[in-house]
């Protein structure tokens, strides 16, 4: 075992140009870290992802975050090969799952016969039921939804069954209660679903409605075993912060923390890392996705990339020799791109131990995903089944 300790954090949805594959996706020309760099026009301050080489791997590097003369990390970039671009099939990929078969998209919204029966359930009427952004659909809708007790059901690009409700309204474990229902409706052929999230907001009126660190996501089980099993399995710990518990179900998790936001998420690691554990800690920090790239705010996105960018550097200082940190992401959300979906481009892999003793070489484009699980089992003397591990690369 070369690493006692891994930890492997998600930038959820942090992109780094267009997958050769974007063009399926209409998402030719998106650039998450490109675009965010352009908006901030020089002034995009991430200087410890700057000196691990996050810049490095790029054709263009990011405005303002010149590539490192001597990466401190192994730098590269990974390829998706699974069929969608949200985050269970980024995040599966990734331990060794990749999604072959698309899953269930509904661009003219759910069919009657999955919202007649959430009627049936729920006993509430159902409205909108078409693709919406989620801050748009309460308050174009929230307080119809408070003055009827309709359950405000929406969709996206992603395969995904969405409702929203106002936590005064209908209490959380109500919302819960009919979502975990709807989860059972759409499990398997003809409508496979990747996740149901449960949207809860709080709020006077249209003008004031937010929605509350109180989602949920119901995802599709694990189609088969992980990476995270197969290390559990062979005796190794597997912590899961933020939304790890809920995109694998709790499938391979020893201990698993929520996150209310991306500084709460990196407070848990920092937790994490004055335990004394053998195995793999996974993280993901979702504001990049959920509050900035979902809302086509590349300010806000700078901001949270800049914040965590700090957060970064006490990480770097606290890591022990034995230690490996791995910084990646399951998908793009372009903030500069056109619509309010996720964009097919190519996920940042960056690798640092302070045990290196030479300068952060290249990992060149890895496809699939899968090769950032296959290097941590092995690490850990676990054989596995997808993906090629870099290792040895890694001095
Ligand atoms: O409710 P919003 O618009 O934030 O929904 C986005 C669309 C994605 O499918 C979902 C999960 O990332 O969040
Ligand atoms: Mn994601
Ligand atoms: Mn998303």
């Amino acid at each position: 075992m070369k690493y006692k300790r891994i930890f492997g954090i998600v930038l959820d949805s942090v992109g780094t140009g267009a997958a050769p594959d974007a063009a399926k996706f209409g998402d030719v020309g998106s650039d998450t870290l490109g675009h965010v760099g352009d908006f901030y026009d020089g002034k995009l301050a991430i200087p410890n992802l700057q000196k691990l080489g996050i810049s490095n791997l790029r054709d263009q590097p990011i405005k303002g975050v010149a590539p490192a003369e001597k990466p401190l990390a192994y730098f590269g970039k990974m390829q998706e090969v699974s069929a969608g671009k949200d985050s269970m099939d980024g995040h599966w990929e990734m331990m060794g799952l990749p999604v072959k078969h698309a899953l269930a998209l509904f661009p003219d919204g759910f069919p009657d016969e999955i919202i007649d029966k959430l009627k049936a359930f729920s006993g509430r009427d159902v409205i909108v039921n078409k693709p919406y952004s989620g801050t748009d659909v309460i308050h174009d809708y929230g307080e119809e939804q408070m003055k009827t007790g309709a359950l405000i059901v929406y969709t996206s690009g992603d395969s995904v069954l969405q409702i929203a409700a106002h936590e005064d309204v209908i209490p959380l474990t109500e919302l819960y209660k009919i979502c975990d229902y709807a989860r059972s409706l759409v499990n398997e052929p003809p409508y496979v679903v990747g996740r149901i999230i449960a949207r809860p907001y709080v709020g006077p009126d249209k003008d004031h409605f937010t929605r509350t660190a109180n989602r949920k996501d119901f995802t599709l089980e694990p189609t088969g075993k992980t990476d995270m099993d197969r290390l559990q399995d062979a005796g190794y710990e597997v912590i899961g912060i933020g939304k790890i518990n809920d995109i694998f179900s709790g499938h391979g998790i020893t201990r698993g923390f929520h996150n209310e936001s991306n500084h709460d998420g990196m407070d848990h690691v920092f937790n994490n890392m004055k335990d004394d554990f053998t195995g793999f800690s996974f993280t993901n920090l979702v504001d990049f996705d959920a509050m900035y790239g979902h809302r086509r705010n590349p300010k806000g996105f700078g901001a949270a990339l800049m914040e965590f960018d700090q957060q970064l550097g006490e990480v770097l200082a606290n890591l022990k020799d034995d230690d490996l940190l791995l910084i990646t992401a399951d998908h793009g959300n372009d903030p500069g791109f056109r619509g309010t979906d996720h964009t097919r481009e190519f996920v940042p892999l960056l690798a640092y131990s302070p045990s290196f003793t030479q300068v952060g070489q290249s990992l060149g484009i890895r496809s699939p995903f899968s090769d950032f699980g296959a290097t941590i089992l092995d690490n850990f003397g676990v054989k596995n089944v997808v993906g090629t591990s870099f290792l040895d690369e890694l001095k």
